[in-house]
């Protein structure tokens, strides 16, 4: 471990903390900090925004990851280097199957590396896998709460705006895929390499192209519906850690 300050997300081992929750959007951060205690503001350097808090007495640091995987390779690095050897996603999706609504959670089990920085480090064979005792955790909360989610493979991804985006999305849909993100794969992967356990938790932010949401509902209903799946996500992501905290005492 260093001792060192980490030079993107500015942060140090001081800090002690063993799990931590990323965000891509700096915004989710303080969003997070309603259902911590003792919270403590730490950095804001680039995309890279942190805050310290206590859930059930444990230490939980939260730290977006700004948009993709090389913010998220570089975030994912630094976090290793002080100590952190648990991270969970707490991301935005859209998804890719008709019976996904806004604000269902999708508990990704793995990801589609179509996306760079993972194969920066590993050729694409290896797989982009979540630890499966982090999915339970987060699975069993989701039942107990009665949170609706889905659980299954997602697709991690570069682009937003190019020509083929739709017909990505329809090729995925097809082969049973639940959503899509920027950042879940190069997780994984980085994960697994410097053996750290990882989860990803999404909230659906945007529907999939038949699904009839988007004609009955309008933009503020919407809205409603995501920051709802927002509330949900933190919630089933700080349980699941109070849940493996637990066990491994
Ligand atoms: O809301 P976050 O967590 O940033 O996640 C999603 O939103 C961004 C794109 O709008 C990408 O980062 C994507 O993965
Ligand atoms: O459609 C979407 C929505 C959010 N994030 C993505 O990566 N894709």
């Amino acid at each position: 471990m260093s001792t060192e300050l980490q030079p993107h997300i500015q942060l140090t081992s001081e800090i002690k903390a063993k799990y931590a929750l990323l965000p891509g959007d700096p915004k989710r951060v303080d969003k997070v900090k309603q259902h911590l205690q003792h919270v403590q503001d730490l950095a804001y350097n680039r995309e890279y925004k942190s805050i310290l808090g206590y859930y059930k007495d444990i230490p939980i640091l939260v730290v977006s990851t700004g948009i993709g995987g090389p913010s998220t390779g570089i975030a994912i690095e630094e976090l290793a280097n002080i100590g952190v050897s648990t991270l969970i996603r707490i991301g935005s999706s859209g998804a890719l199957q008709d019976y996904i609504n806004l604000g269902d959670l999708i508990i990704a089990t793995g990801s589609v590396r179509d996306e760079g920085t993972s194969k920066a480090y590993i050729e694409s064979i290896f797989p982009a896998i979540a630890n499966h005792h982090l999915v339970a955790a987060l699975r069993q909360v989701a039942e107990i709460q009665n949170i609706p989610y889905h659980m299954g493979i997602i697709r991690s991804h570069d682009s937003f705006y190019t020509d083929q985006e739709d017909n990505i999305d329809e090729y995925w849909s097809r082969r049973g895929l639940l959503g899509s993100d920027m950042e879940t794969s190069t997780l994984f992967v980085l994960g697994a390499l410097r053996g750290i356990q990882t989860a990803s938790v999404l909230n659906v932010v945007v529907p999939s192209k038949g699904n009839l949401q988007t004609g009955i509902n309008n933009l503020v209903e919407g809205e409603k519906l995501s920051a709802q799946g927002e509330q949900n996500q933190i919630k089933v992501a700080l349980e699941a850690i109070a849940s493996i905290h637990n066990k491994s005492k």
